[in-house]
């Protein structure tokens, strides 16, 4: 963590002022003890969908819907990162987070985690202009992800860095899916694969970078409750992503 040596909390982080009867914070194992906690139970590499598709179970048209879905998720992480970008009064802190942004739209047309995306959808055999066009996207999957930026443009920059902490969770279930992936859907071209390749270590760093800010912002135990919450909330929007996907099976023919 090379950020937030210094004080960089911003005025809406209630610890800054003398609130009265604010309880100490635990140490910081211990939040991130509960994060890990409720990581380990509402993460959705727990969830049905994504068990299935570690099993190989999936069928080409559950893979396809799925790759179609996320890919909503996908293009609005740069809507939201820019929305948590206005909110840092700090040149450091905006230029470190900039990169989220810059990972995902890429430095040019036909680079970066978007464009990787669209190789993904190639892969399994969707049309980049589908992906592109909106067109197939669940309303649950809407919903989600509406929700997600939602909360990153309305809550506290606290809250709204929080809830990318999931991040760090991510490494591991890429890992996992990447060999799901080459040992299962062996129809699907390895090209596709680049996109999970790259964010195991993105999501590393950035999980860590989220986790050292959250850290050095938290004053109280209140603060640390709200970025408990603000993980939590982020996990019920990925599972209700693949809440979606899994549902809209059960009425589709595979
Ligand atoms: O495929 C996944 O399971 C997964 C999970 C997450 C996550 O845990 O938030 C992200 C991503 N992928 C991802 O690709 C990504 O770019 C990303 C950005 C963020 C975020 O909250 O800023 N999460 C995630």
């Amino acid at each position: 963590m090379t950020t937030a040596t210094t004080d960089p909390a911003p005025t809406d982080t209630p610890g800054r002022t003398d609130t009265p009867g604010r309880t100490e914070p635990w140490h910081p194992a211990e939040l991130e003890r509960r994060l890990g906690e409720l990581g380990d139970a509402r993460y959705h590499a727990r969830h049905p969908f994504n068990q299935r598709m570690h099993q190989g179970l999936l069928s080409p048209a559950e893979i396809r819907r799925w790759v179609l879905n996320r890919f909503h998720y996908q293009r609005n992480i740069p809507v939201k990162d820019a929305l948590i970008l206005a909110k840092f009064d700090d040149a450091q802190l905006r230029r470190s987070w900039i990169r989220r942004i810059r990972d995902h739209d890429g430095e040019r047309a036909g680079e970066g985690g978007i464009e990787r995306w669209l190789r993904l959808g190639e892969a399994v055999g969707l049309d980049r202009d589908l992906l592109l066009s909106g067109e197939g996207v669940l309303p649950g999957v809407r919903l989600a992800v509406g929700g997600y930026v939602g909360f990153c443009r309305e809550r506290p920059l606290l809250e709204a860095v929080a809830s990318s902490l999931t991040e760090r969770f991510a490494p591991n279930l890429m890992r996992t899916r990447i060999s799901a992936w080459e040992t299962h859907y062996d129809w699907v071209e390895p090209v596709g694969l680049r996109y999970f390749q790259a964010r195991v270590a993105q999501g590393t760093r950035d999980g860590e970078e989220a986790l050292g800010l959250v850290h050095a912002w938290c004053r109280t135990r209140e603060d640390q409750q709200r970025v408990l919450d603000a993980f939590a909330f982020k996990c019920e929007v990925l599972w209700s992503l693949l809440d979606a996907v899994e549902l809209a099976g059960s009425t589709d023919e595979h």
